[in-house]
């Protein structure tokens, strides 16, 4: 009776102080989501204040290192980048690394895709005297840059397990005694990490005063926070405390701060030079649909996608979630007529080179692959990439999806994300470091319905820029309806508690249906809005993603099955005290269901006269109106702002702002107003159909339909 009592009193404690962290760990979380906030914020006004500061000629007050300056071998260099390599000038940043590299820093360079960081690299390793040990990470990516450089005349070789024993020989004897013309030496980092033999002449060559630096590309493998951790990169520490007198050149596309710390202590170089370009590729267009259920669907979409959008054999990747997924997606994509072959780690080598070699060449439009197919992919023409499933984490997708457009021209990323998908990822990821966390965060970029742009940079840590209409959320204008879900998230969580009690547990799924069965059971004394199938299983995994409920997994001989359970905020949420919002889509819900509709694919047979009208604007303005590079029709009109345009035929400015912005109204105002009167005046013309057409003050999305369609 006594230990009852104080079972009882200590549960108690527990209890309140359960209460109690709960609630702090509330607070942290919010203020986290604050500070994320501020970082981004205050990162975009030093950009700014050191721009004003410059161009006023202050003096700054720390003294920072200049590598823009003048250097001794600035006219060598010149002649080297425009005679050999054949570039008449600089990208950003790559005369500054160069600089860097000749004086004898360590460097880490951090550039985007397609930036152009094999000539940081390349072009010091032909002007400094001796051999440079470049290290990479995969066979296929040496063989192209050794293939080019040969081109150019530039003596580089690579010792691989491929290398010929004549070759061996000759590149053993170069560094050995130094005899031979070799420049560029590449190697990947098994050799430096397994063979003594070679490690022992590469010291000789240090000692000779011939090792003239060191690459380490995809620096990034380096880190096992990063997204494509190599364990063989962990032993390169090796190389700066054997030649610290070497200077070491580390590059990759994409680190955060974190990995950026690890790598930089991995590889022993503290005092690096660090150039960080910017994220962004202002030339890729990010879109997320919303993936239908149905898989032979979802192929329809992507096949009208691609032979709609892209009629003239564009280059295109198509990445799916499993090997077998993988080979049946290809397959329905050539049944229905789309020139497209599989690619994934199960295949032997033969089979992948020759058909990467096919698309390479343009003899077949899209490879479907799984992450197998990465790194190494330089491929500068791909126009489009589409996630036939989410990615594993944020860098994933940004690597992945930014194999779009590295020749600069404008190219689509998209994304079919369903929440169900959520589980078969989460599953596979959930033993990694962080495996959850990143995956949350891929999860969180799907389904929110602002900027996409601006979820890289606050993952990347950089100040935000503006995205220019050049993702869905940035260029439609889908109306968006809060929804207080607050007490559809109750009865979640109370379902999920009643499990727990019971020792059972549900999956996403299960749980949908339990829900919906309450919901049928509460009837009509319910106030709260219905929710759809979809809508209540992206409360859920919104709700995982907020820590009110939880993943866990369990094995079984076959696979890991992942359950929903009740997460550290439950318990805020089942009292009703965590106000819980659910953001909707009112048009893009519909609009993105029908995938594609906010691409070029939209079928012009399906349009009215006046909306054929404006789509012919929206190509013309794309492409005339940014001076640098054309943009995308949909970022000067989305498919729903040219179907609200013809409903309500604004003819003044002030009515056409309503109906797509202040900025646009600026930028394109003048045409638009011009085709709207131009069009009233002679309805007839064209192919004579009219659209229906609807009071002012009714945005609703009904009316996109015209009337010919019906
Ligand atoms: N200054 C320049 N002017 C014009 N073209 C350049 C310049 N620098 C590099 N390039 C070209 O840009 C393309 C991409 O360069 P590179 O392969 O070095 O990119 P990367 O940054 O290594 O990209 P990834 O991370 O995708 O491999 C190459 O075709 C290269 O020749």
């Amino acid at each position: 009776m006594e230990d009852e009592e104080n079972f009882e009193e200590e549960l108690l404690l527990v209890e309140s102080e359960l209460d109690d962290i709960q609630g702090q760990i509330k607070r942290l979380l919010d203020r986290q989501e604050e500070l994320y906030e501020r970082q981004s914020q205050l990162k975009a006004l030093l950009e700014v204040s050191k721009v004003s500061r410059n161009k006023s000629n202050c003096k700054p007050s720390v003294t920072l290192e200049d590598w823009s300056g003048s250097f001794p071998w600035d006219s060598q260099a010149d002649d080297t980048r425009l005679n050999i390599f054949g570039i008449t000038s600089y990208r950003s940043n790559q005369r500054e690394i160069i600089n860097a590299v000749m004086s004898g820093r360590d460097v880490l360079v951090i550039m985007a895709a397609g930036g152009g960081k094999s000539l940081c690299y390349q072009l010091p390793a032909v002007l400094r005297d001796g051999i440079a040990l470049v290290v990479s990470p995969l066979l296929s990516l040496i063989q192209d840059q050794v293939m080019g450089l040969t081109a150019l005349g530039i003596p580089a070789y690579m010792l691989t397990s491929t290398t010929n024993k004549e070759v061996e020989k000759f590149i053993y004897r170069a560094l050995d005694k130094g005899e031979g013309e070799l420049k560029i030496l590449y190697v990947t980092p098994e050799k430096i990490s397994k063979s003594k033999r070679f490690m022992s002449k590469v010291e000789k060559c240090h000692h000779a005063g011939r090792l003239s630096l060191v690459a380490v590309d995809e620096a990034h493998c380096c880190s096992q926070w990063g997204h494509d951790f190599r364990p063989d990169y962990k032993n390169l520490s090796i190389l700066k405390i054997q030649f610290p007198t070497v200077p070491m050149i580390a590059l990759t596309a994409t680190a955060t701060s974190k990995v950026q710390t690890d790598l930089i202590e991995m590889l022993h170089i503290p005092r690096c030079v660090k150039f960080v370009s910017t994220v962004n590729r202002p030339n890729l267009f990010y879109k997320v649909y919303q993936k239908s259920p149905v898989g032979k669907v979802v192929i329809d979409e992507i096949t009208n996608f691609i032979t709609e959008s892209y009629p003239n054999n564009e280059s295109g990747i198509v990445y799916c979630f499993s090997r077998k997924e993988c080979e049946q997606v290809a397959k329905e994509l050539r049944d229905r007529g789309v020139l497209a072959e599989h690619y994934h780690a199960d295949m032997d080598i033969v089979a992948r080179e020759k058909i990467h070699m096919r698309w390479s060449k343009g003899q077949s439009q899209v490879i479907v692959g799984t992450v197998a197919f990465g790194m190494g992919i330089n491929k500068p023409d791909v126009r489009f990439v589409i996630h036939h499933s989410l990615s594993k984490s944020m860098e994933t997708y940004y690597q992945e999806s930014g194999r779009a457009g590295r020749d600069g021209l404008p190219s689509e990323c998209v994304l079919y994300y369903r929440p169900g998908d959520v589980p078969r990822q989460s599953s596979m990821v959930f033993y990694e470091n962080c495996g959850l966390q990143n995956l949350y965060d891929i999860v969180r970029y799907c389904q929110s319905k602002s900027c996409r742009r601006g979820a890289f940079f606050r993952h990347f840590g950089e100040a935000l820029q503006d995205c220019n209409g050049m993702c869905d959320n940035c260029a439609s204008s889908i109306e968006l309806k809060d929804i207080d879900a607050t007490c559809h998230t109750k009865i979640l969580v109370s379902l999920l508690h009643d499990l727990q009690l019971n020792d059972q547990r549900a999956t996403l799924l299960q749980l949908v249906d339990k829900f919906k069965v309450k919901w049928k059971g509460l009837g009509r004394s319910n106030q709260a809005v219905d929710l759809k199938r979809e809508e209540i299983e992206q409360l859920i995994v919104q709700l995982i993603v907020d820590r009110v409920l939880k993943e866990e997994f369990q094995h079984t001989a076959y696979s890991t099955n992942a359950y929903v359970t009740l997460g550290p905020l439950w318990k805020p949420a089942l009292e009703g005290n965590r106000p819980v919002k659910l953001e909707i889509a009112v048009l893009g819900s519909q609009a993105r269901a029908g995938g594609g509709d906010i691409s070029k694919g939209t079928k012009r047979s399906r349009m009215s006269d006046l909306e054929a009208k404006l789509d012919e604007l929206r190509r013309e303005l794309s492409s005339s109106s940014t001076g640098a590079i054309s943009i995308f029709p949909h970022a000067v009109l989305s498919t729903q702002q040219i179907s609200l345009l013809s409903c309500q035929k604004p003819t003044t400015e002030a009515e056409l702002e309503k109906v797509i912005g202040k900025v646009k109204t600026e930028k394109y105002g003048n045409r638009i107003i011009e085709l709207m009167r131009s069009h009233i005046a002679d309805p007839g013309a064209g192919n004579g159909s009219v659209a229906k057409r609807r009071p002012k003050k009714d945005k609703d999305v009904v009316c996109v339909e015209s009337s010919d369609d019906e």
